[in-house]
């Protein structure tokens, strides 16, 4: 972890900035594997299947006995936290519904929005290093909840062409029997253009490494929609004095532990604290299976000493975490100064994993930046807002001077005319 020690203002820019690879480094890589699907289908998913994650596949699609053989493979402890997370996510998520309300915006004149489910979704569940069947859960219930008729899954099989029982399993339970051997960026072309063995979708979900979150801004161009920018994980934790330098560590490690290109933040305006969690991420990190992609997040990662409580908000909406952490006793003056964060975490005990797997939020977040502008995937991202009218003949009279003055002053004499024929007639009547 790089420490600093009270930069400068006009130094924060530089260091909000991840240390992700940039866009032209790869962009040309994956324009060529989104090339090669749209060309090729199936025939290029195999192909890369091989190449990308080392498996020669003897069919795309995840067969029915696949899947119903995975529910024993999945213990009775397991089943149940994903029973338990799952009710958590569906009763959050629920209340996001909006309720249809009817608004005269004058006598005669009524306007409503109804939200319809987006038909058919494409759901990306990451699994290069991990098989995060949570992110399942995070896609697969506001998408049932919403409706959406056709849902298909894509994610990279392991080596020996499986995919991990609790994938198969969590997909079960949300009725999601259309499941894809594919990852990385060729499995989002898949969704984007269509294959054999892969329906195109109206919209691509689902967070990444940078290669499928580059894919994903690719396509986007294409028509396809996509959820948002959900790259490579990352924490910023702001600490006081009351922090426990052990669970700080321990937080920053959960998201540090994921990839090789996560960063994790620490900001504190005691040198104390920066220095004991740094003793404490030393200890922890030598134990953590998974410490190689840790140490590795780590050393891109910035333990910061600022001047005030003021300074580290500032310099958190600035980097504008998806995951904010505020290990600081009196949270609550805090809390209206957040501008840009995806998801925020408060006091002590309320540690970044709780919103990872099960608390009920959703934990497909804005990376990189783009919390400054993206919220995280919810109930909202799986239908379309349709707005509605209803005029009467009494509505068009009250309404109708002003549409045609202002159809006539952008010269649009048949914009004008629609209304106006329609008075005419409501006058000889
Ligand atoms: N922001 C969020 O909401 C959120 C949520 C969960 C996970 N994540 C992130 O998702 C990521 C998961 O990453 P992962 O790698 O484990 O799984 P992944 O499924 O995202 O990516 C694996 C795929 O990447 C492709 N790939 C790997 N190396 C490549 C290369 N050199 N060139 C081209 N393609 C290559 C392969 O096709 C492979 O199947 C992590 O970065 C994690 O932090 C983010
Ligand atoms: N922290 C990830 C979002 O950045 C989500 C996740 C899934 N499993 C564990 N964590
Ligand atoms: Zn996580």
């Amino acid at each position: 972890m790089r420490k600093i020690i009270n930069p400068a203002p006009d130094t924060w820019a530089a260091l909000v900035k991840r240390p992700t690879k940039n866009l032209t480094e790869l962009e040309p890589g994956i324009l060529e594997t989104l090339r090669l699907v749209e060309e090729q289908g199936d025939a290029a998913l195999l192909q890369l299947a091989q190449k990308y994650d080392g498996v020669q596949l003897q069919s795309l699609l995840a067969t029915g006995v696949e899947i119903e053989a995975a529910e024993a493979k999945v213990s009775q402890e397991l089943k149940e936290a994903i029973l338990q997370a799952y009710s958590n996510i569906q009763l959050f998520h629920t209340q996001q519904a909006e309720p249809v309300r009817q608004v005269e915006t004058m006598s005669g004149v009524s306007c409503w929005r109804k939200s319809v489910a987006i038909e058919k979704v494409g759901l990306y569940i990451p699994g290069g290093t991990a098989p995060l069947f949570s992110t399942l859960l995070m896609l697969g219930v506001p998408a049932r909840i919403a409706g959406c008729r056709e849902v298909i899954l894509c994610t990279p099989p392991a080596k020996d062409g499986s995919i991990h029982p609790a994938i198969l399993y969590t997909a079960s339970l949300l009725g999601i029997t259309h499941i894809v051997k594919a990852g990385g960026a060729q499995a989002i072309a898949a969704m984007a253009f269509g294959t054999e063995s892969v329906p195109a979708v109206y919209k691509i979900f689902g967070p990444g490494n940078q290669y499928v979150t580059v894919a994903k801004q690719l396509v986007s161009k294409t028509g396809v929609a996509i959820d948002l920018p959900a790259g490579p994980s990352e924490v910023l934790v702001m600490a006081d004095e009351s922090a426990n330098p052990a669970f700080v560590a321990a937080d920053l490690l959960s998201q540090a532990e994921h990839g090789a290109d996560s960063q994790v933040v620490l900001l504190t305006t005691s040198e104390e604290v920066l220095q004991q969690v740094e003793q404490e991420l030393e200890a922890q990190l030598s134990v953590l299976p998974r410490r190689e992609f840790a140490a590795q997040a780590l050393k891109n990662s910035l333990g910061i000493i600022l001047g005030s409580r003021q300074e580290m908000l500032e310099f958190s909406n600035l980097y504008a975490p998806e995951h904010l952490i505020l290990s600081i006793s009196d949270f609550e003056v805090l809390l209206d100064g957040i501008t840009n964060a995806g998801s925020v975490f408060l006091g002590h005990y309320s540690p970044e994993s709780a919103g990872d797997y099960a608390s009920g939020t959703n934990h497909t977040l804005p990376t990189n930046g783009n919390a400054r502008a993206y919220s995280g995937v919810s109930l909202d991202s799986f239908v379309k807002k349709i707005t509605f009218q209803y005029i009467t003949r009494e509505g068009l009279q009250n309404i109708g001077k002003t549409i045609e003055t202002m159809a006539e002053a952008e010269g649009l004499e048949a914009h004008k005319n629609a209304v106006s024929i329609r008075l005419k007639e409501l006058n000889r009547v």
